[in-house]
């Protein structure tokens, strides 16, 4: 009989896994403790953007119509534990107030709730991205609470997947990572994930804390790459060089790769920044700390990017204080293909200026309902063109394709000066200036 998988946690990671596992020919239970949550899902409705999942619940979640009906939802962890042979653990890690720390709240809630309803063979299996040392400590808590006592075992599968890209990723994964402590659980996430092993991801099986390790590490490196681009674009800045060049001169030597050297106004949501900082607050547990000394430079040459970008809209602007001039703002997510806005640099910047009086008004394709929810003050337009309606200064800060297919000459017709700022470097500087735009880029010529 094929195995019965439940996912705990319905948020960007749970919500994707749960359709993905369906769609892999599962029976499959998603549980979240936010019921309107579950009866959106249960609607086929995704509660987030997220390209392709919506079509993936149509197709499973049970009761719509032509749907296999493999996916179900609920908010009942008796039913749940009950119901599956694998837990998927998905529910939320982030920073914990005023602190680096990873909140490991919503993940102890998790494991304490389903643990005393495991009366027979389960397998959980932690997908959060934890500090590691977690799943030991959870291992034996769930020894002390689950019924079922030996029968029941937890294994560690951090997720890699990328928001925008959360489908593809899920289904077909560059790499599957499990720590175990059993070849009972290793034969058991070997059958979750026979499709794409067969399909070729590579499957690595560790001990719990290499694979706690690998997700931080591979984070780590991420946000390393981006702060590395754009400490170069601040020297490139200094010296008259182009960013935009370099990275694609360097990027051809295969050790070093042209992905994630996009120079800009850096890393946000809910994963690079929130991630870097556990782990340096864990290795400073562990007596590690000086080994991530240099993540803490990452971190601030991160934040530095978003101030110089309120220093570059400054100059834009004569130099002056922001008070009464218009500020256009594109995008307000974290990337595009998102509706997240958590930790978004874009929203950071355009609540920077506000703060200082100038007056912002922001546009974003699929971010908007996200974005009034966390800054309600700033101004919002419902499309581009109405929110560069009499700017003095436009700035692109998330790269979405509608802002790359914008027309120029039409933008040029209605703001009050023809100045962009292109916070992502991925505008086609010629096509503005042609249009008699001045444009302008981190670590990029004038002209
Ligand atoms: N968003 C992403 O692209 C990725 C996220 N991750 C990691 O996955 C984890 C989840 O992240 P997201 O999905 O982005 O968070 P999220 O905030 O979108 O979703 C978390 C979900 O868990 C639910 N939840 C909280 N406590 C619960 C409990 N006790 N029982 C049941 N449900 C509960 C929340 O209601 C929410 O729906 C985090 O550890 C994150 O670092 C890993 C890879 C990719
Ligand atoms: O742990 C996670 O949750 C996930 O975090 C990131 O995925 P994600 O947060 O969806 O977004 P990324 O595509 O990594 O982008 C992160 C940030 O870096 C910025 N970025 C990216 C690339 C680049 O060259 N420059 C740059 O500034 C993006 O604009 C964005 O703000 C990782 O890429 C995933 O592998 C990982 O699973």
């Amino acid at each position: 009989m094929s195995l019965r998988i439940t996912v705990i946690g319905t948020g960007y990671l749970g919500a994707t896994h749960a359709a993905a596992m369906a769609e892999l020919g599962f029976e499959v239970l998603g549980l979240d403790i936010v019921p309107e949550k579950i009866e959106m899902l249960r609607r086929g409705e995704v509660p987030m953007y997220e390209p392709g999942l919506e079509e993936l619940l149509h197709r499973h979640v049970a009761g719509l119509e032509g749907s296999t009906g493999r996916l179900r939802f609920t908010t009942d962890y008796a039913e749940a534990a009950a119901f599956g042979d694998v837990h998927f653990i998905c529910v939320n890690t982030p920073q914990k107030h005023g602190e680096y720390a990873c909140d490991m709240r919503y993940v102890d809630s998790a494991v304490t709730s389903l643990a005393p309803h495991l009366t027979g063979p389960a397998l959980v299996v932690g997908k959060s991205t934890v500090p590691v040392g977690s799943a030991d400590r959870l291992a034996r808590t769930i020894a002390g609470l689950a019924p079922a006592g030996e029968e029941v075992e937890l294994a560690w599968n951090p997720e890699f997947l990328r928001e925008g890209f959360a489908v593809q990723d899920t289904l077909h994964p560059d790499r599957i990572v499990v720590g175990v402590r059993s070849e009972r659980a290793e034969k058991l996430l070997r059958e979750v994930y026979a499709t794409p092993i067969a399909e070729g991801s590579p499957f690595v099986v560790t001990d719990f804390p290499t694979a706690e390790l690998v997700k931080t590490a591979a984070n780590s490196f991420l946000a390393t790459k981006i702060s590395f681009i754009n400490a170069m674009a601040e020297v490139c800045e200094a010296a008259g060089g182009d960013v935009a060049k370099l990275a694609e001169a360097i990027g051809y030597d295969d050790r070093i790769g042209r992905k994630f050297l996009r120079a800009g106004i850096g890393f946000g949501g809910g994963c690079l920044p929130k991630d870097i900082r556990a782990f340096m607050a864990r290795a400073g547990e562990l007596g590690a700390d000086q080994a991530l000394t240099f993540l803490r430079e990452i971190d601030s040459i991160n934040m530095r990017q978003r101030g110089q970008m309120v220093e570059l809209a400054r100059q834009a602007l004569g130099g002056g204080p922001f008070l009464g001039r218009r500020v256009a703002v594109l995008g307000a997510t974290f990337k595009p293909d998102s509706d997240d806005v958590r930790d978004s640099p874009a929203l950071n910047v355009a609540g920077q200026i506000h703060l200082q009086g100038g007056q912002v008004t922001v546009y974003d394709p699929k971010g908007m309902d996200n974005a009034r929810r966390v800054f309600p003050t700033l101004g919002y337009a419902e499309s581009a063109l109405e929110a560069v309606r009499g700017a003095d200064v436009v700035l692109h800060l998330t790269e979405w394709r509608e802002f790359r297919e914008l027309d120029p000459a039409e933008l040029g017709e209605v703001v009050a000066a023809r100045v962009i700022l292109d916070g992502r470097n991925a505008l086609d500087p010629e096509r503005w200036r042609r249009a008699g735009w001045t444009y302008r880029a981190m670590g990029r010529p004038t002209a």
